[in-house]
């Protein structure tokens, strides 16, 4: 399997390490607009390879999309990340235009590719690249659930003082601090629901702690994170190499799932061979709808500012 990365910065970087690192790709592409970063980048990689053990090719390309060419998978990571401070909605002004122009370079090269977005607002830029390249949608992938929830697994151990691996649960809704929806009462550990351990008012406080788990970090780090989002688009990477159809939270763009059309957002999908292979509609608390239906909300305003 041939994997495009699209900017070759903090995630970007971070996602083709854990996919060289889990070895299930022959080849990675590093693309990015500075010179020579990308190919600094995958050169330091690659020096990795003999350390960590993996035999995935890592290259490196200034902006020339023939290098891209046959990829299978494609993820955007290009684009300004937010400032302590700011929401990933205000990335939109300049965030936009590179998703667009990058999503339409990748397609003439790799007509077959599946394109997996990061790059934030995340829903409206998933959103964005549909629009833009026309692709069936079940090649269109934004990456935000998956992130979320673990975040949400890592607030949720915390709180019952166990190994994340103990626990299990998903955050569907827009990527941002206010949309995030944590489906807090479906959260469990070892199939348990953690309203057994936790008090009503403890869960609340690991709701929210999840919801600004970004922002959270972009304080700490003065920029936004990259360690986890790499893991997660490589997780997601990974079940479409192997073909998986294993269930990720992802941005899918809807025509009448949860009662949501024309938009892209985070809801429960099965990943595979060939993208999203099903959107999954669980069942949810008249709670949960209210809230994915108020996120939906915000993601169409943001999604109004790309007229
Ligand atoms: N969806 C998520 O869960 C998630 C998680 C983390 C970060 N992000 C987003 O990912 C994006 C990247 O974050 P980062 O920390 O890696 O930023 P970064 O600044 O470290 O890297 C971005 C890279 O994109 C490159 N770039 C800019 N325009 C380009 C273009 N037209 N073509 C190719 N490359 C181009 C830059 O040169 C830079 O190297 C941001 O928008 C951030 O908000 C999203
Ligand atoms: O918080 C950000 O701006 C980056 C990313 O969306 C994240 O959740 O880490």
């Amino acid at each position: 399997m041939k994997v495009t990365v699209v900017g070759a910065g903090a995630v970007g970087a971070s996602c083709a390490e854990y996919i060289a690192i889990k070895n299930f790709a022959s080849e990675v592409t590093l693309i990015d607009i500075k010179e020579g970063f990308a190919e600094g980048k995958a050169m330091d990689l690659m020096q990795c390879a003999s350390l960590n053990g993996f035999d995935t090719k890592i290259t490196g390309v200034t902006n020339d999309y023939s290098k891209t060419a046959g990829s299978d998978v494609a993820v955007i990571t290009s684009g300004i990340p937010r400032k302590p401070g700011m929401t990933r909605e205000e990335l939109i002004g300049i965030n936009a235009g590179i998703v667009k122009s990058v999503s339409e370079n990748l397609i003439k090269y790799s007509p077959n590719v599946i394109i997996i977005v990061v790059s934030n607002p995340m829903d409206t830029m998933a959103y964005l690249a549909h629009k833009a390249t026309g692709l069936p949608k079940n090649r269109i992938i934004g990456m935000g659930g998956a992130l979320d929830s673990a975040r949400f697994k890592f607030r949720l151990a915390e709180a019952l003082g166990c190994p994340a691996s103990d626990v299990d649960g998903m955050v569907i809704g827009g990527h941002s601090d206010t949309g995030m929806v944590p489906l807090i009462g479906k959260a469990a550990r070892n199939s348990v629901k953690v309203s057994e351990f936790l008090s009503e008012e403890r869960m609340q406080q690991v709701v929210e702690d999840t919801k600004v788990g970004g922002a959270t970090l972009t304080k700490l780090l003065g920029t936004s994170a990259w360690y986890a989002p790499g893991a997660a688009v490589s997780a997601m990477v990974q079940a479409i190499a192997l073909d998986s159809q294993k269930m990720f939270p992802c941005s899918a763009l809807l025509e009448g799932e949860f009662g949501l059309n024309d938009i892209s957002i985070g809801v429960p999908c099965i990943i595979g061979k060939n993208g999203i292979e099903k959107i999954v509609e669980i069942e949810l608390s008249d709670a949960e709808i209210a809230k994915i239906k108020e996120s939906a909300e915000g993601v169409k305003k943001t999604n109004a500012l790309l007229d």
